[in-house]
């Protein structure tokens, strides 16, 4: 007997067969998308070295839902739960300052065993990791410079973080067997203009330089660097600009990552990527909403996900991609957070997927711009929800907002009697 989920995926299907579409070799391309899963959204970005120092680099959460995770194990069970309730196997991204260890060790000490704990729950759960250096939230980088400061002793301090880091990320990809994706992302600028643009620049140019002279198969480890237009503190002059980095990258071998929030406000980088990867091998995606600023908000499936999916798909661009979510809101159940963000991804994804891309791209080369404006609007409300709930059913997953009972009840038996553990601050 087929259930009303099988009876509707059956007939949404039948619609998009008619325009050529193959549904099941869809659904088999968006089952083999990895989306990483950044830790930090699980804690605000407290992380578990150094607890007591603030939230730096000019980022910022807001909000303080009860329950976020303290401890490595609470992280993991909470990513658990989410990885659960989202379809298809994934990654973690993990910042340096997750370091899973009772050591007292900075982070320019850090090594491959202070990450025992996630390379093996990462194996058991069949999931790869990737890795952040951690250049801000601590007292070398108070000033709001860390790769391009002007004291060489600071400077050395993190060029040999990002060193221990990129060792830290090589383990993952050995262990893992898949390639851990390392990002580099500094805080480095100015509030205010500066009299000299060129000298940070010239530093973080050279500090690169010395990171990345260790080779490192991208079998195991792949380099990004991360640009950023302007953070709290940095308004004026942000030493790793695009541009800077665009060079950077290109001469180098190394893999832009662009940040969705790190533009000008209408800005988007859905129309960079097929600029970007008509020259690069790769690229990596930091997919968040900023809304009137970098806020990072929690991904919804608006116009511009839409567009950096379909990018994605119509360009053949996903082998090239590394798609990570870079969001943190204070605000909401922290593992709500992720699997709304993950599913947005995904479903982004499959709408592109179920596209007639064929048939578009003819329409457009015979300057058909009519019907081209008409079946792209059309499909707009084509019934890819029916075919996201197979998607779903199949992959053993929660459909629609089941999931959301899942986290409800996690809340009450897990997420409040934690908060009321850790008693009044
Ligand atoms: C915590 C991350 O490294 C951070 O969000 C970075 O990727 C960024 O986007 C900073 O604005
Ligand atoms: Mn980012």
């Amino acid at each position: 007997m087929r259930d009303k989920v099988e009876t509707a995926y059956l007939e949404a299907k039948q619609l998009y067969e008619r325009h050529g579409v193959d549904v099941e070799a869809a659904l088999r391309k968006l089952a083999g998308i990895k989306i990483s899963l950044h830790c930090w959204q699980g804690d605000d970005v407290r992380g578990f070295l150094r607890r007591g120092d603030a939230l730096g680099g000019g980022i910022a959460v807001t909000g303080s839902y009860p329950g976020r995770a303290s401890t490595p194990g609470e992280l993991r069970s909470d990513l658990e739960l989410a990885l659960s309730l989202i379809p298809g196997k994934h990654k973690v991204n993990l910042h340096a300052i997750y370091a899973d260890t009772d050591e007292d060790v900075d982070l320019d000490e850090l090594q491959p065993r202070h990450f025992r704990g996630w390379i093996d729950w990462a194996k058991q759960n069949g999931l790869g990791l990737d890795f952040n250096p951690t250049l801000f939230s601590h007292p070398k980088a108070e000033d709001g410079f860390t790769l391009s400061h002007s004291d060489p002793a600071i400077r050395q301090f993190w060029i040999d973080h990002c060193k221990a880091s990129r060792r830290i990320a090589e383990s993952f990809g050995r262990e893992l067997g898949q390639p851990c994706v390392t990002n580099h992302w500094l805080p480095d600028g100015y509030k205010d203009t500066p009299v000299d643009r060129w000298s940070p620049r010239a530093r973080l140019r050279e500090a690169l330089d010395d990171i990345f002279a260790d080779e490192i198969d991208e079998t195991y480890n792949i380099d990004a660097v991360e640009s950023k237009l302007f953070g709290i503190g940095s308004e004026s002059y942000v030493v790793g600009s695009h541009e800077f980095y665009m060079g950077y990258a290109m001469s180098r071998g190394k893999t832009i990552c662009l940040d969705a929030g790190h533009f000008h406000p209408t800005e988007v980088i859905s129309n960079k990527l097929s600029s970007i990867l008509m020259f690069a091998d790769r690229l990596l995606l930091h997919v968040s909403r900023p809304v009137r600023w970098d806020s990072d908000h929690v991904i919804t499936m608006d116009d511009e996900l839409l567009e950096i999916a379909r990018e994605l798909v119509r360009g053949d661009l996903l082998p090239r991609t590394h798609i990570g979510l870079d969001f943190f809101d204070g605000s909401i159940n922290h593992v709500a957070a992720w699997v709304i963000g993950v599913r947005n991804m995904q479903k982004a994804l499959l709408r592109a997927l179920l596209e007639p891309v064929e048939q578009l791209k003819r329409i457009e080369l015979e300057r058909d711009y009519t019907s081209r404006l008409a079946l792209v609007e059309e499909f707009k409300s084509y019934p890819f929800g029916a075919i996201w709930d197979q998607f779903c059913r199949q992959a053993g997953v929660p459909v629609r907002e089941k999931w959301l009972d899942e986290v409800k009840r996690h809340e009450k038996e897990v997420l409040q009697p934690r908060e009321a553990g850790r008693g009044t601050p």
